[in-house]
């Protein structure tokens, strides 16, 4: 099913039987299946949600179409390409058109650095003049409702929206066509969710970027996503349109998660994400150091 604005168009992401296996650990044990034959896609400007409890696969999923799961069977196609199969030029370009935004703004920003200086690294990377820089530092600042004087200052003088705020620009930076959204509303108090989901959607509007949106919270999915795949042990139990799957789920798992109750250890679930985030951050770095050499 596709949204009204990208019938007949082709996928921009394409995830087909996908198979992710996760090495054993320890002699004689089998490697583990975190996803069992995944089929999901996302149409240009399009919002996809991805929920599931703890544990079901949606951040596996969401590594994979950063091309950084252990894929074993089944594919990953972005604009048609087999993620898998690019070489180091073509991944370098993937990571400008696929960005990710985590959960936890207060470990995914360098702390070191200036607003200003973490939306400029990746314009810098790609040789853009510093004037260039400094006036997309203002748009990308304006664009997520920061004042322009926030360029100068560091991620410990913003509340936990803000730096969401400015985790979002930086994505934003390279005019990604996809961003892969881990959870990002997660660690913000409801009332602070409320407007960074309003701002996800009205940066869509403005800029038809589309979205991979991974999140627990069916209620959370439900605000922006045009299409909803419910995740329950490594597959995809219920896929398509999302007023229908967040308000009259036909699977019963998805029943039982429209009645749950968040997550049940949150301080655990936030470490676990953070730890997570840090690593496929630093898998990016590498990629884009790689690139750049
Ligand atoms: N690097 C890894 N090595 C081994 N097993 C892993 C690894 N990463 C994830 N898993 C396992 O794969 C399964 C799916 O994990 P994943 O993080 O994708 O789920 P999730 O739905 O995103 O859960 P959460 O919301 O808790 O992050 C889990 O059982 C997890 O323990």
């Amino acid at each position: 099913m596709s949204t009204e604005a990208s019938q007949g168009r082709e996928p921009l992401l394409e995830v087909t039987d996908l198979v992710v296996e996760y090495p054993a650990k320890g002699i004689g044990r089998k490697p583990f299946r975190a996803l069992k034959g995944v089929s999901v896609d996302v149409m240009p400007g399009e919002c996809v949600g991805l929920v599931g409890e703890s544990g079901s696969g949606k951040t596996t999923l969401g590594r994979a179409v950063l091309g950084l799961a252990p894929v074993t069977d089944g594919s990953v196609r972005f604009k048609g390409r087999e993620i898998g199969q690019l070489n180091r030029r073509e991944r370098r370009s993937l990571s400008d058109s696929i960005q990710v935004v985590f959960q936890d703004p207060y470990t995914s920003l360098n702390p070191s650095l200036t607003i200003e200086q973490t939306l400029t690294e990746p314009l810098r990377v790609k040789n853009i003049p510093a004037a260039e820089a400094s006036a997309r530092v203002r748009t990308l600042l304006d664009q997520v409702g920061l004042p322009a004087n926030a360029a100068q200052r560091l991620p410990r003088e913003f509340s936990g929206g803000q730096r969401q705020r400015i985790a979002i620009a930086r994505a934003l930076a390279l005019e990604p066509e996809l961003i892969v959204c881990d959870e990002p509303v997660s660690a913000l108090d409801l009332s602070t969710q409320a407007r960074v989901l309003e701002l996800f959607k009205d940066i869509q509007e403005a800029t038809g970027v589309a979205y991979l949106f991974v999140s627990h919270d069916l209620a959370v999915v439900r605000h922006l996503s045009h299409r909803v795949a419910v995740m329950y042990h490594g597959e995809i139990v219920e896929y398509g349109d999302g007023d229908k799957v967040t308000s009259d789920p036909e699977h019963p798992y998805t029943q039982r998660l429209l009645m749950a109750a968040p997550v049940a250890d949150p301080v655990r679930q936030a470490q676990r994400r953070a730890d997570r985030a840090r690593m496929i951050e630093a898998q990016r770095e590498a990629d884009l150091q790689a690139g750049a050499a």
